[in-house]
């Protein structure tokens, strides 16, 4: 069956051709978004849902998103996404983030120009037939200076027009590296400095705890008087109530705001302050940033809901198309390594160290351990995947240690789990052979070659004579039917371990009969 999205924001018509030509049956429902109540009652159909800042992806939300698999954001920001909800229900949230950022540089830019020459305000004067050319004395831009708060992929844009228009551009940046600074030729600075030096200043941040109302009481008295202030990256980075206060004290010059602390904003405490500029979100607002964020959005969710490719996710490694495919029997070997020592630890795990030995080093383990984990989740909790799995494990305290190594022993490529709990260290270690399908061929150091099928006994024993043929009389009285049978030793009349697939449950009386064998130490059901 197609995989199901639905479109509930206004996306370009392009996302919809898309998805048609790729065999994605697409609802575009563009107003369903702003409908919460709608929105939650048909969530439950989708496999994925492509959205850009209306619809809010709430906990409430995704828990009625029973078939979710992934969220996409035709855009940047997804502070209307709870990350974390879709996290822990295994659900991908990816972006756009490259598609959208020229047109909101230049918005900004925009911004910039209609405040400093109150052209909103010049052109509303004019075209009631005033003729007010005295009230409307702007500022030049050529030399002054520009701070940006924030110099990622807008920031460096804004930055890159406004020294082509002679203006001299500081940052304030915490991850901004020096190099990446002179290389933009902006000069990272503290943001003290910036407030103290820039004639007008633009957020290009996210909106995080540490960027919540950077722009306050305290930081509006430190600017230069009659600075300019622009916010084109998200409501909530500046105190709307100081701006104001600061506005109508003439502290700032002016100010443009694209975005509000809330959206839609019918009414807000910035409208009609002296000199100001609104507009209603529209910083990634053209044709082509529309037509380019809608396609690319498209074309991330089709490949990940077709072929498990992940471009873009916020929480999970990127997986490209090539990559998917060599990646898949590595993901199933390192989710039944998972699974296999999650059914086997009692105790509490407190580290998870995988081992990549070969080729497999060379893929993407990131995603292979978030395989294993979800294996060895699995037993302890309902639903698990490869996008939640490491989260959960970190909430549960677990350390996830990764080495990668090169080819070492009989094997050209392999994967080991070692899971240490407070009593003991246990290992196992699988293949992928040419056929694709995974192999286990190490129990606790004891070597064995076990392919695994949907029923397992996992039995470890003293290797004594008999032992075999009491088990195998044992399973076939009870009518259970051995479909592999495999056997290792640590040597000779030592340690021995095996696994044996059987054509079904075995019942528990059967289970009691088989832990009485003679030389038999321990015999656990595992399901793959
Ligand atoms: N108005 C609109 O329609 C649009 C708004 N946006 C918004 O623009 C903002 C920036 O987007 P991008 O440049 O693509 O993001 P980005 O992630 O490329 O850049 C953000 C920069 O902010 C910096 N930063 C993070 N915390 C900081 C802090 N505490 N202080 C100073 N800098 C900090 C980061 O180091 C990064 O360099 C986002 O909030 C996004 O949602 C994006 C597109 C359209
Ligand atoms: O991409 C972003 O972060 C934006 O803010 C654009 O928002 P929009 O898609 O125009 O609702």
């Amino acid at each position: 069956m197609a995989p199901r999205v639905l479109i509930s924001d206004k996306l370009s018509a392009a996302a919809v051709q898309i998805f048609a030509d790729r065999g994605v049956d697409a609802d575009f429902l563009p107003d369903i978004g702003k409908d919460k109540a709608r929105l939650q009652e048909i969530i439950g159909g989708y496999d994925g849902l492509a959205i850009r800042s209306a619809t809010k992806v709430t906990e409430k939300l995704i828990g009625a998103a029973g078939r979710l698999k992934v969220i996409g954001r035709a855009g940047i920001g997804v502070d209307n996404v709870d990350i974390k909800a879709a996290t822990s229900r295994g659900i991908i949230v990816m972006n756009t983030p490259f598609g959208n950022a020229i047109t909101t540089a230049e918005h900004a830019l925009s911004m910039m120009m209609a405040a400093i020459r109150q052209i909103p305000a010049a052109d509303a004067s004019t075209q009631a037939g005033k003729w007010e050319k005295s009230k409307f004395i702007g500022r030049e831009l050529t030399g002054k200076t520009l701070g940006l708060i924030g110099c990622g992929n807008i920031g460096s844009i804004v930055a890159d027009r406004a020294l082509g228009l002679k203006m001299k551009v500081i940052a304030y940046d915490p991850f901004l590296t020096p190099e990446r600074a002179i290389s933009l030729g902006v000069e990272k600075v503290e943001l003290e400095t910036l407030l103290a030096r820039a004639d007008v200043i633009s957020l290009h941040t996210p909106l995080t705890d540490k960027t919540r109302n950077i722009i306050n009481d305290e930081t509006l008295a430190a600017m230069k008087p009659g600075a300019v202030l622009i916010n084109c990256a998200r409501g909530g980075l500046a105190d709307e109530m100081a701006v104001r206060a600061a506005l109508d004290s003439g502290k700032l010059g002016a100010a443009a705001f694209d975005v509000f602390v809330e959206e839609p904003a019918e009414t807000n405490p910035l409208f009609g302050a002296p000199n100001f500029v609104a507009t209603p979100h529209l910083g990634a607002s053209t044709l082509e940033a529309q037509e380019n964020v809608a396609l690319q959005v498209a074309e991330q969710m089709c490949d990940y809901l077709l072929h498990g490719a992940v471009t873009n996710a916020l929480n999970m490694p990127s997986i490209s198309a090539e990559e998917a495919p060599k990646l898949a029997p590595f993901v199933r070997l390192a989710e039944q390594l998972g699974l296999f020592a999650g059914q086997l630890t009692e105790s509490g795990i407190e580290t998870v160290r995988l081992e990549y030995a070969g080729a497999v080093a060379e893929l993407k383990t990131e995603a292979l351990t978030a395989a294993a984990l979800t294996g060895l989740l699995t037993p302890l909790l309902q639903t698990v995947n490869m996008v939640s799995a490491p989260a959960l494990a970190a909430e549960r305290g677990l350390s996830v240690e990764e080495l990668r190594r090169g080819k070492r022993g009989a094997y050209e490529t392999y994967i080991r789990l070692t899971v240490v709990t407070e009593r003991q260290e246990r290992s196992v270690a699988g293949t992928v052979f040419a056929d694709g399908k995974p192999r286990i061929i190490q129990v606790k150091g004891i070597n064995m070659e076990a392919e695994l099928g949907a029923h397992m006994l996992y039995i470890t024993n003293e290797d004594k004579p008999g032992f075999i043929g009491h088990l195998g009389t044992e399973l076939g009285s009870a009518g259970v039917n051995i479909a592999t049978f495999n056997l290792g030793r640590s040597a000779p009349g030592q340690d021995a371990i095996c696994l044996v697939e059987v054509d079904g449950e075995v019942p528990p009386d059967v289970m009691a009969r088989l832990q009485a064998v003679s030389h038999v130490k321990q015999v656990k059901a595992l399901r793959f």
